[in-house]
Order: C-alpha cells, then structure tokens, then sequence
C-alpha cells in the first residue's frame, strides 16, 4: 500500500511503450503531426480541453476517447494521465503537453517549459498537525508522505534534512492519521482539504505552480509547437483582455488616451461631427468598470466594452 523510498526512484509511466516511437522526419517528406498530450482527468483536465476549443482546436466529445485526430490543424491529441505526460515529453514519445509545474519538475523529465497557461494555480507545502512540527528542520528524522517525492526529495536536499519519504497516490492528508508519516508535503489550492483533516501548513512553499505547456527537443516540431504557443497566447488575450470603443471630445483625445493607451497604440477615427473622434482600445478586462467611470468623468460618451472572441498579437 505504501512504500519508503530513499533514492530516487524509476517511473513506472508506460512512456516508453506510449503512443509511437519517436520520430526522425526527413528532410523532403511533409512534416509528421504535432503530437500533444491533454490531461485526460484531473484538476486540469476540463480547463485544458476548454483552451484548446478555443484555440479552435479538435476536442474530444466523450471522456472515453484518449486519441484524436485533427487533420485540419495537423495535430494529434492524446489523452493522458497529468501525471505521465512530462514523461512522455521527455522521452520525444509525443512533442508537446499540458502538465503541471509541480509535475514536471516533480518528473525529472528533461522536458522544458515553454509558457504558463493561467490556470491550475496551487501551492505546493509542508503541513503537520498543530504545534508538533512548525519548520523545515523538525522535519529532520521523521517520515512525510506525499505523491511527489521528487520534489520532497530535492527540497529535503537543499535545506540539509534527512527524512523518510513515503510515496502514496493521493489521498495524502489521511497519512498522518493512519500513522504512516508525521508530516505530509502536498498540493494545496483552498486548503480545504488540510482543514478537514485538522493540519496546518508550516514553512516556505516549496514551490507555486501552475498549468504549463512543455515541449520536447524535437527539432522537427518547433515550428508546430509555435502556431500552438501564438494560438494559446491568442486564447489568454481574449481571455484578458477587452475591447473599448468611446466617444471623445477632440480636445480631450491626448488625457483619454493616456488612460486607454492600448497594446501597441489606440486608434482615433474622427467622425462626422468633427468636434468629436471615435477612439478603440484593448484595456484590460479587470478594472474596465472603473476605467469606464474615469472616461466618462472626463467627457468620453457611448462608452462600450466588447470581448474578445480571438487574436493573434
Ligand atoms: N485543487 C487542486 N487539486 C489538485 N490538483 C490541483 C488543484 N489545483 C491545481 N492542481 C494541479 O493539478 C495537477 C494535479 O492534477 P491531478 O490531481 O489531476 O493529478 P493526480 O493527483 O496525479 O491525479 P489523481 O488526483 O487523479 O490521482 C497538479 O499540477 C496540481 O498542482
Ligand atoms: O487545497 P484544496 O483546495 O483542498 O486542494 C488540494 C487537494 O486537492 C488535491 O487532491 P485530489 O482531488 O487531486 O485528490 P488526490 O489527493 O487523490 O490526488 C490535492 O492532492 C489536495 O488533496
Ligand atoms: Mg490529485
């Protein structure tokens, strides 16, 4: 049920055995696919399949398909444990993936992190029960559990402690009160899950991380992987930003465009009544109401917001 591990350990991911062979492409012959791993459950399932949908990506219908092929865009998808898919990156089995931090790193896979995909947000930490352990060193000597001794390990490492770490799958909050460890070291989001279990978190975080997308080392991949980085930075601009349209006193532009300075410029139109010009902004989503109020104090009428279905910046 549980196991003590000291060393580091060998994965039991079925990477080498996954979807197909690395592939060497020839110089002459179409490019192969992109080849991207999806979690196919989990914290960060839904949110993913979300933002490849509107990256105007092929999306699976039903939770029972774990490949799917989008002839369209050129990419294969397959569906994979979080957990094995920085394996399955760094082996080359597949090209690219969407994981987490805290994964990836927990791995040791060689797989790089291309860019943060804002969302999958949590905190990785130590907890205890109340006033037994309150620092990293009262670790020393005792057991923790967690579903992520790579990175229990490596921190252990750094700050000089020795301690037993003990591996479980999930559920890790419960290992202190069945008695197999003293402390846990676990993914916490609301902590929620610590609270119901009467501990507490206690020193640093031992790292924050986030839903990422990996890549390979595949040469032949790159320019793939680069569409779908500009498409998934596309979908978080959308998601970010807005666009604002108002009306604006000529005399007033300069002072109204300070405040809606856009990504690389506003654009002012003039309009019939030439008093008067039409200005058009990207702002940011949050804090648009306010932004709005100060424009309309100023003198800016027919101030509208509109979203962002997509872009490419
Ligand atoms: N509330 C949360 N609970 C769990 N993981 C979260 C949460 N918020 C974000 N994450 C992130 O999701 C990833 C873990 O995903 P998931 O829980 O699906 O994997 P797992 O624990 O290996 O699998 P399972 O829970 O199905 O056994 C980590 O990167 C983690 O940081
Ligand atoms: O701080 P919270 O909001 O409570 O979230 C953190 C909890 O969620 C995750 O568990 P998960 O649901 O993935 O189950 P698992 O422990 O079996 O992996 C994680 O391992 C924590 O237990
Ligand atoms: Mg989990």
């Amino acid at each position: 049920m549980t196991s003590t591990t000291t060393n580091t350990e060998t994965t039991t991911s079925g990477a080498t055995g996954g979807p197909a062979d690395a592939r060497t492409g020839r110089a002459g012959e179409p490019a192969p696919p992109l080849r991207l791993a999806v979690p196919n459950k989990g914290a960060l399932s839904d949110a993913t399949v979300e933002m490849l949908r509107e990256a105007g990506y092929r999306v699976r219908r039903d939770s029972k398909e774990l490949v799917v092929t989008d002839a369209e865009n050129d990419v294969e998808f397959f569906y994979l444990r979080p957990r094995d898919i920085a394996v399955y990156v760094g082996s080359g089995t597949v090209d690219a993936g969407v994981t987490g931090r805290d994964l990836l790193l927990d791995s040791g896979s060689p797989a790089v992190e291309v860019m943060t995909l804002g969302f999958g947000g949590s905190t990785f930490r130590y907890a205890g029960q109340p006033g037994r352990v309150a620092t990293v060193a009262d670790i020393d000597g005792k057991r923790v559990a967690t579903s992520y001794p790579g990175l229990v390990r490596a921190d252990l490492a750094r700050a000089g402690v020795a301690a037993d770490v003990v591996r479980l799958d999930g559920a890790v909050e419960t290992a202190i009160t069945l008695g197999v460890a003293d402390v846990i070291a676990d993914v916490v989001e609301t902590g929620a899950t610590l609270r119901s279990q009467g501990l507490e978190v206690f020193g640093e975080p031992i790292l924050r991380s986030e839903a990422v997308l990996i890549r390979g080392d595949r040469p032949e991949a790159t320019a793939a992987v680069e569409v779908l980085q500009r498409r998934l930075t596309g979908v978080i601009t959308a998601r970010t930003y807005v666009m604002l349209d108002y009306d604006c006193p000529r005399e007033l532009v300069d002072r109204a465009t300070e405040l809606t300075p856009g990504l690389e410029s506003p654009t002012v139109s003039p309009l019939q009544d030439d008093r008067w010009v039409a200005v058009r902004a990207m702002v940011p989503r949050a804090g648009r109401n306010r932004l709005m109020d100060e424009l309309y104090d100023l003198g800016a009428r027919a101030i509208l917001v509109t979203d962002i279905a997509a872009c490419r910046l």
